[in-house]
């Protein structure tokens, strides 16, 4: 990106922010940031009115098994409006195809991460001033870190933020980090992992949201518990949830320290292997919890947006 557009971008004036809309009274139409690849469209105005009434269900209380507390909506987001928010996030948002190296055992390895990653928001020490930039939490002054560097952190864009709000209000829970992912094809997925870095805190609260084609939600628990009665986790099982379009699953309470999620690869043709994509709000509490999600979310690599007559990703812009 250049950097007569970085700087265009950045002071560009509200009113011609303004101007550009043409579906909304009022509110800008594009969210931008000098950190964007590009500015990132609001939803329209009854999109917009149709997150602020959701959830659509009450969730589902899960607790039926040791140490797992799920909360499930079943759907959070009607199927019409989950299919036009999936189109739309789909064609607004940038994509990265992460790859980074890994010391195992003194051996470096190259992982490719195996799906489109995007991340959006900043832990709680610090929030975006009006102007962009970042700032203290506290007393508002400027913030410099080295761990903000590397990845400058970006605002959640108004067409994630919608439902952020929502869902802090269903579930009772803050969120500060948007985390989404594309799963292309069944080829794509996420391997077995808890979300419970120490940057989340203790019984971290994580939602997450599905739209687009179905596929497994896979939880086991962790081959050694650290709850409290860990006689009981042999006996607990593997948990399969075939998410739809719209569902969302609130993982929280002792979850993420004693169970293992997933959503597996499919093999063969599947009628559902037209894409997925997956929202995750959680809350970082330090600085860390930033530097590793851009590292892992966004990278170094280049930008990724779909392609509407290809109905592909593309290469959009290289670092
Ligand atoms: O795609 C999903 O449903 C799960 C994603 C996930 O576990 C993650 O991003 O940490
Ligand atoms: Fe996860």
């Amino acid at each position: 990106m250049s950097q007569k557009r970085t700087l265009h971008a950045f002071f560009a004036p509200a009113a011609k922010k303004a101007r550009l809309n043409e579906d909304t009274s009022n509110g800008p139409r594009h969210s931008d940031h000098r950190h964007y690849p590009c500015p990132i469209l609001d939803v329209p105005q009854s999109m917009s009115k149709a997150i602020a009434s959701l959830p659509a269900r009450t969730g589902k209380v899960i607790k039926n098994q040791p140490h797992l507390d799920l909360l499930y909506f079943e759907p959070y987001i009607p199927s019409d409006l989950a299919k036009d928010l999936f189109a739309f996030l789909r064609s607004e948002l940038p994509f990265y195809r992460v790859e980074y190296k890994i010391n195992r055992g003194g051996i470096q390895t190259d992982v490719r991460t195996p799906r489109y990653t995007t991340v959006f928001g900043i832990d709680e020490t610090a929030r975006f001033a009006e102007d962009g930039s970042v700032v203290d939490a506290k007393s508002g002054e400027p913030v410099q870190d080295r761990r903000y560097d590397r990845y400058p952190p970006r605002p959640i864009p108004g067409c994630l933020d919608e439902l952020r709000r929502s869902t802090e209000t269903a579930t009772g829970c803050t969120f500060n980090f948007c985390l989404v992912n594309y799963y292309a094809s069944g080829a794509d997925s996420i391997s077995f992992h808890s979300d419970d870095e120490r940057f989340l805190g203790p019984e971290p609260a994580i939602a997450s949201f599905s739209l687009g084609g179905k596929r497994d939600f896979v939880l086991k628990p962790k081959p050694v518990p650290k709850g409290p009665d860990p006689d009981l986790s042999p006996v607990a099982k593997t948990l399969k949830f075939p998410l739809a379009s719209g569902h969302m699953i609130l993982m929280r309470g002792p979850t993420q320290s004693n169970w293992l999620h997933s959503v597996p690869k499919r093999g063969g043709r599947n009628p559902e292997d037209g894409g997925r994509i997956n929202i995750t709000f959680r809350k970082a509490t330090s600085k860390d919890g930033t530097e590793n999600y851009y590292n892992y979310n966004v990278g170094t690599g280049p930008v990724y947006r779909w392609d509407r007559a290809s109905r592909q990703m593309r290469v959009s812009s290289s670092p």
